[in-house]
């Protein structure tokens, strides 16, 4: 059975085929710089068709014909609290992804236009829906509630919802059985341009950084991560920033940007070793957030049996697994740099062999939960 997976970010969209229940990939790649000026590619609906037209065109194609995909996976980064596990796709699915458009204005639009066009050039598959959300939905009260008033959760439904959902499941699940314990005390870590952490207790969700929405946290490469509110009052009444700049400065230009000058970690290291003072400061900031809520979460899960490191730079970033790892020892974190050098895109221990807590390194694989998530419903 042949399962498309559309994984679609704020300004990308990576795709990939899988052949199930084999779990064997077939093609995949990438469409980056989605609505930008000067791009070809105006929206995401627009990139899915320059996707769908490579992968049944031309001497390449992997598609013959359209009732060769059985089913599509989509990513819907924002299931509200509706939506506590994947789901077949109709018009009430989609009414409802489209309510919740003002709660993730950049991602779940995209989301529904991929769907708008999957189901037009699929007639005959089946629509799944993945959502970010849905491994959040195990958090109890007292993590996910604010503390204002109630109205504003019964009727704004202001509550922590939590993301990158499938990708703390997927690698927690492959951690647990690594470790051959399914009771596990976890702490995940996905460092990409978003970036969150997840303390995962026997498998559940039980506290995460990122809240409302996609903000809040650890700093990531653009976005600030937390930040008093009060900074925002304070621009809106003495600088006179509008709503639509105080968005941007925190979602846009803050984070690594903003700190160190570039949003992404390659070119911040790049800076450092010509010795920048602005990306040196970057990656301290960006280290020590991470420190800071391992040791939050070791708290809340009252234990810890490993940490786990995935997404661009959680994986590939040497240095920064370093310089969040080292004088943990209180914690039961003993790192080892040796260890830590030797990563090649397969799971990695990297603590010191005495050390209580392991520290692993995970590839992550959105599109291949998806894709499992997806053939167990629809078969
Ligand atoms: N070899 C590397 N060393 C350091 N950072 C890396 C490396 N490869 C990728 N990255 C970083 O990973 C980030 C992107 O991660 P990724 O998981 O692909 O993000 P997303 O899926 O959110 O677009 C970028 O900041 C990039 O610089
Ligand atoms: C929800 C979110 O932040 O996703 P991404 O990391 O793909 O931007
Ligand atoms: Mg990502």
């Amino acid at each position: 059975m042949n399962i498309l997976v559309i994984n679609s970010g704020s300004s990308s969209l990576k795709y990939q085929l899988f052949k199930m229940p084999e779990k064997a990939p077939v093609c995949s790649g990438l469409v980056e710089r989605i609505g930008e000026a000067g791009s070809e590619v105006s929206d995401h609906g627009v990139a899915l068709k320059k996707v769908i037209a490579a992968m049944s065109e031309g001497p390449n194609a992997v598609i013959r014909s359209p009732d060769d995909i059985v089913a599509v996976g989509h990513r819907v980064v924002h299931g509200g609290e509706r939506f506590k596990g994947p789901a077949i796709i109709d018009e009430a699915v989609k009414k409802q992804i489209k309510r919740l458009f003002s709660l993730a204005p950049l991602h779940n639009p995209a989301n529904y236009k991929c769907i708008e066009v999957a189901e037009q050039t699929f007639p005959h598959a089946k629509q799944v829906a993945i959502f970010d959300t849905a491994f959040h939905q195990s958090i109890p009260e007292m993590a996910y509630r604010y503390a204002i008033p109630e109205e504003y959760y019964k009727e704004h439904r202001i509550r922590v919802y939590g993301f990158h959902g499938t990708s703390h499941k997927y690698v927690s699940e492959q951690a647990m059985g690594w470790l051959k314990n399914p009771e596990a005390k976890l702490i995940s870590i996905h460092l990409g341009n978003g970036c969150s952490m997840t303390a995962v207790n026997a498998g559940k969700s039980v506290d995460t950084t990122m809240g409302f929405g996609p903000l809040s946290g650890l700093m990531m490469g653009t976005r600030s991560g937390d930040i008093d509110a009060s900074v925002v009052f304070h621009l809106m009444e003495h600088s006179g920033y509008t709503l639509e700049q105080l968005s941007t400065l925190l979602n846009k230009q803050s984070g690594l940007l903003g700190v160190g000058g570039t949003m992404d970690m390659r070119d911040i290291r790049k800076r450092l070793e010509q010795g920048d003072e602005k990306a040196r400061l970057a990656v301290l900031l960006y280290a020590y957030r991470i420190k800071k809520f391992i040791g939050a979460y070791a708290a809340v899960l009252n234990g810890l049996d490993a940490i786990i490191f995935t997404a661009g730079v959680g994986e590939n970033d040497v240095a920064m697994r370093a310089a969040v790892c080292e004088n943990m020892e209180y914690l039961n974190i003993v790192f080892d740099q040796q260890k830590n050098t030797q990563y090649k895109k397969e799971l990695l221990e990297i603590n010191a062999d005495e050390s209580p807590v392991k520290i692993l390194v995970i590839p992550t694989n959105e599109e291949y939960e998806i894709a499992r998530q997806c053939f167990e419903l629809v078969s």
